[in-house]
């Protein structure tokens, strides 16, 4: 038997005993779960079924796009298609996030990783030695590997994309009687993914679409009331709360929003010793929840990156040459490398680069926060 609350919160002054708790499995909150049920995702799932089902006969699958806004499930998607393609013989399925493998090289050691179950050393090994081992490998044993890029966008914004889609679509060719498809899985809904890439490798890919839209309303409360099933003991976070949260993350548009905002609540209503979520948990939690993204994006800029977001905070709303000038007493870096790496930030929506033209001097660019100035501070 649990002792009531109140008792305990008078016993340890305000706060429930280490093993009580509103959650009967907290873990299904955190970013590396991958739920059991997978619903609204019917019609997606089948196009990439659709796609990927000659791979377990052994022949080359269809190459796929996946698209759509962040949270809205097509990693988890991925995941539960190569969870049940793994389990076939004769077929590899790697998937490889790109906002940690950015580069050609890196795509090709998760690969040789998976493949020979150790990571290839990070230099000193030529790309075409790594490919051709990979390669041959596959050959031997007669797999069909199936590569998901995910997060895509990434490989675009440190131009990488074209050169390692080149060497996917391209593996029969120089490496005869390899079998080889790509996923693509990308979050950048501005990208015209196909526009960008070169010619050459256009001309060899023709994915399979499938659209990941936002999330309505209602779905989003059938996600989350699951998710609040599995995840918190029975009758701890009322229905009105549920309604609240859901209402916010439809708002915010990604699931992640509201699967983050369930969990801090939940800590949230432990903190005031309390068994059950009430509205005023969630509205404690909600600005933090709702700049879940800002912080994961932020937390995987390079330091150059982050250096410079941080210059654009200090001046915020300026032309981007005088921005350049205050960047380079901070770093040593080109005008070249700066405008990439304004380019990036304007991708990924941390700021707004915008031209303006000026009274008879043609036009320069003007860089906005596109976020709350404390927020980004606090996260640098
Ligand atoms: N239909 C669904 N049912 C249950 N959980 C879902 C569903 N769709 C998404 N989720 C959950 O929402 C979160 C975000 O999903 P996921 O990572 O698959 O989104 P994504 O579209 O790949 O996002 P990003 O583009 O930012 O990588 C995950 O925790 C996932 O478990």
């Amino acid at each position: 038997m649990r002792t009531h609350v109140s008792a305990m919160a008078d016993d340890s002054g305000g706060m429930l005993s280490w093993d009580e708790s509103v959650f009967r499995d907290e873990h299904v909150f955190e970013i590396d779960y991958v739920p059991d049920a997978f619903r609204h995702r019917e019609s997606q799932l089948q196009t990439l079924q659709y796609a990927l089902r000659p791979a377990v006969r052994g022949n080359r699958p269809l190459n796929a796009m996946v698209r759509g806004p962040p949270g809205t499930g097509k990693t988890t998607a991925i995941q539960k298609l190569f969870g049940e393609l793994g389990g076939r013989p004769g077929v590899r399925p790697v998937r490889v996030n790109c906002q940690v493998d950015a580069t050609r090289y890196g795509v090709f050691s998760r690969v040789f990783q998976s493949i020979f179950d150790y990571e290839p050393p990070s230099s000193g090994v030529s790309f075409k030695k790594l490919f051709g081992q990979v390669a041959d490998r596959l050959v031997d044993e007669e797999e069909v590997l199936v590569v998901a890029l995910d997060d895509v966008n990434y490989l675009f914004y440190e131009n990488e994309a074209s050169d390692t889609l080149y060497s996917l679509l391209r593996a029969h060719e120089t490496h005869p009687g390899a079998k080889v498809g790509v996923v693509l899985v990308c979050s950048d809904t501005d990208l015209d993914v196909i526009e960008a890439l070169d010619g050459r490798v256009q001309s060899v890919f023709r994915p399979e679409e499938a659209y990941f839209p936002v999330y309505d309303r209602e779905e989003v409360a059938d996600i989350l009331g699951e998710r609040v099933r599995v995840g918190f003991r029975d009758g701890a976070l009322p229905m009105n709360v549920l309604d609240r949260v859901a209402e916010q993350t439809a708002e915010a548009g990604d699931l992640r929003v509201g699967i983050d905002m369930l969990r801090r609540a939940g800590l949230h209503a432990e903190s005031r010793a309390s068994e059950t979520v009430a509205i005023e948990d969630v509205e404690a939690v909600s600005e933090r929840a709702r700049n879940h993204r800002l912080t994961r994006d932020i937390e995987t800029l390079s330091d150059a990156e982050r250096e410079l977001l941080g210059t654009i905070a200090d001046h915020d709303g300026g032309r981007a040459g005088d921005v350049y000038d205050a960047f380079a007493d901070r770093t040593d870096l080109g005008y070249t490398r700066y405008t990439e790496l304004v380019n990036k930030l304007d991708r990924l929506d941390l700021i707004d680069a915008r031209y303006e033209s000026l009274e008879g001097r043609g036009r320069s660019r003007t860089l906005t926060l596109a976020h709350d100035a404390e927020a980004v501070e606090r996260r640098l």
